[in-house]
């Protein structure tokens, strides 16, 4: 596991561990030296020349200053080591997660970072910090001891070194034992966390549809505690055997050396001082070695932590391009592409996943959509539910790459423009809008950092946000609450137009909120969305009437392809799949539809148009 520790933290941090390292060893071998020299003391002593233990005793006190100067700069080495690592690690984490594509970031991935940053960082600096030093002590205290009992006598020392493979394996044994419960266990701890949360986020759902007695979110929060307590006392069963096991090992040693002792002693061979000298010396060899077994547990904690970090500093990064091209306009084209999500995505596993066969190829969404979206016109993307119309924004932005074909923006390929400059070209209005904790006016700024204060207001202003703030009890410094939950559906989606609008991007990817608004509120986004829209290229999801008919063309997303393109009065006039949906909304009940070239009633809406199954 070292060796994996040093690979974890980069050569920067190997000189440090090394020398952590040489301190910790050092003190563990004085501790040896030191308990070996209790033989020759206790043998002076116990003797018939008492005065003879004075040379060793300065040996002892030698030795034991040794130890004591090596032992605290170990402690302090160790302290240090652990703070400087986790920030090491933290920092290797936060940088590979702002580099990974951004369709990697599913809710159990999220989770799962979490846990990574959190709990097995922790983990990880714990070994530095309390784990390393009384291992080696364990391990090196033991193997001087019995090396320097060669001194005083062999044969003694022949049992003692034949002991050692007989409690490995031991050893070995008991870890084993325990091992599979002990990931049982931790699968059901951060389970039980998960549900946990998700009761407490829930509660307003649960209150009002979870609370029956049965298949309720209760429920399963109950089963996963059950679960976890279950698994809990699993793990002890099963390590308390292995720790009885190898405390029993322990002492059988240690009772095969005093046999060993006695019948030298009886032989002759050795004399009593002796013998009690290095009986002594038995006891405080086993001594460290159970310190040792007693912390398997938390090594094999640590053990997993460093795979889960290591699977995710493993995850594959879309690659950046060896010489960056730079798009001279922002027309957006699809040529003939084929995208599949990858399985992993669509059955992420748990904890955290990334290895090599996450690229294979899953379920097709795009079997060759080829489409051009002029610069600084709107395009509305229409289709049944689940037809790939996220994923078309997805590709622009490139949160993942084609299987084949190609998107391009102003010609270039996105694959050959840097991320960041691809970053800056796209804005990307999501349907479900997260808010950070923080006033109205931070989460603007997001958009843009270091816009001014004047830029801010002018953005809030054009997105209908002013308003909002004027309305609230601390006005601009109102707290928002994390996600935004302070705010309603439609003044979230202001404050999220209003970062778009002050990010200024020449290209926006909208999704259109789905969920009806209040017509204040309707008629705030509406006015909002076309300040966003002004002068820019814009594929935007519609789901209302006006979005789809003021758009320049729309893409008829059906079957992994663009079945149908054109204006509305194009598309009405062709009698295909459009003009069909349009027919069928046109006759539901209950929808105020305006009939084609009139200026469309904003409260009117396609809400369910693109979500209809296919005809
Ligand atoms: N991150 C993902 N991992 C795996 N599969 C996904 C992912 N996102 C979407 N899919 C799948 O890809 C297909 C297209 O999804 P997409 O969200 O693009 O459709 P959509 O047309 O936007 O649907 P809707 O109108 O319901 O939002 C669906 O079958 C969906 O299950």
């Amino acid at each position: 596991m070292i060796r994996r520790l040093f690979a974890l933290l980069g050569p920067e941090h190997r000189g440090e561990l090394r020398r952590l390292l040489g301190w910790l060893v050092a003190a563990a071998a004085l501790q040896g030296v030191a308990f070996v020299l209790l033989v020759p003391i206790l043998r002076a002593l116990l003797g018939d020349d008492p005065d003879s233990v004075w040379p060793w005793v300065i040996a002892l006190a030698g030795v034991t200053l040794g130890y004591g100067v090596a032992h605290q700069i170990g402690l302090l080495a160790s302290a240090n080591a652990g703070a400087g690592l986790s920030r090491t690690v933290h920092h290797r984490i936060g940088t590979k997660v702002a580099a990974l594509p951004l369709g990697w970031f599913s809710a159990d991935r999220t989770a799962a970072v979490n846990q990574l940053a959190t709990r097995d960082v922790m983990d990880v600096m714990g070994v530095f910090a309390h784990l390393l030093r009384p291992l080696l002590t364990g391990f090196v205290t033991p193997a001087v001891v019995v090396a320097l009992m060669y001194a005083f006598d062999w044969r003694l020392a022949l049992a003692a070194t034949l002991t050692i493979p007989v409690l490995a394996v031991v050893y070995r044994w008991a870890s084993r034992l325990s091992r599979a419960a002990d990931v049982a266990s931790d699968e059901a701890q951060v389970s039980a966390g998960a549900r946990i949360l998700e009761f407490a986020r829930a509660q307003r759902v649960l209150r009002v549809f979870g609370r029956g007695p049965a298949g309720s979110a209760a429920r399963m929060l109950d089963d996963a505690l059950v679960r976890q307590r279950e698994a809990g006392y699993r793990q002890l069963s099963r390590a308390v055997p292995g720790l009885i096991g190898f405390a029993v090992a322990v002492q059988a040693a240690f009772t095969v050396l005093i046999v060993v002792g006695t019948d030298l002693a009886l032989g002759g061979s050795l004399d009593a001082p002796t013998l009690l000298a290095l009986l002594v010396l038995a006891a405080r060899f086993v001594e460290p070695l159970t310190e040792a077994a007693v912390l398997g547990t938390e090594v094999q904690k640590a053990d997993r932590a460093v795979a889960r970090i290591e699977h995710l500093l493993a995850v594959p990064q879309l690659p950046e391009p060896a010489a960056p091209r730079h798009p001279t306009s922002t027309t957006i084209e699809f040529d003939s592409v084929v995208f599949s999500y990858p399985p992993a995505l669509v059955h992420p596993p748990a904890p955290v996943e990334g290895s090599p066969a996450d690229v294979e190829a899953g379920r097709r969404v795009l079997s060759g959509v080829s489409a051009r979206l002029p610069a600084g016109t709107t395009t509305a993307l229409v289709g049944p539910s689940g037809a790939g119309k996220t994923t078309v924004t997805r590709l622009i932005a490139r949160f993942f790459d084609v299987d084949s074909g190609a998107v391009r923006i102003g010609g270039v390929d996105v694959r050959q423009i840097a991320t960041d400059e691809l970053m800056s070209l796209v804005s990307v209005v999501f349907q479900h809008v997260y808010l950070f904790e923080g006033t109205i006016e931070d989460n603007i700024r997001v958009g843009r950092p270091d816009a001014t204060d004047a830029d801010v207001r002018a953005a809030a202003r054009l997105a209908r946000v002013e308003e909002i703030a004027d309305r609230l009890p601390d006005g601009w410094n109102t707290r928002v609450g994390e996600g935004g939950s302070t705010l309603s559906g439609g003044e979230r989606q202001r404050v999220s137009i209003a970062r778009a609008i002050l990010k200024n991007a020449p290209i926006v990817l909208l999704d259109e909120a789905t969920s009806a608004l209040d017509p204040e509120n309707e008629q705030a986004v509406t006015e909002a969305l076309s300040a966003l829209r002004a002068g820019r290229t814009v594929l935007v999801i519609a789901h209302r009437l006006g979005t789809v008919t003021q758009a320049d063309q729309i893409l008829v997303l059906d079957q992994g392809v663009i079945a149908e393109a054109g204006t509305h009065a194009q598309l009405i006039g062709a009698g295909g799949r459009y003009a069909a949906f349009w027919k069928r909304r046109r006759a539901a009940a209950g929808w105020r539809i305006a009939p084609v070239g009139v200026t469309p009633d904003p409260t009117a809406t396609l809400a369910r148009l693109p979500r209809a199954s296919t005809p």
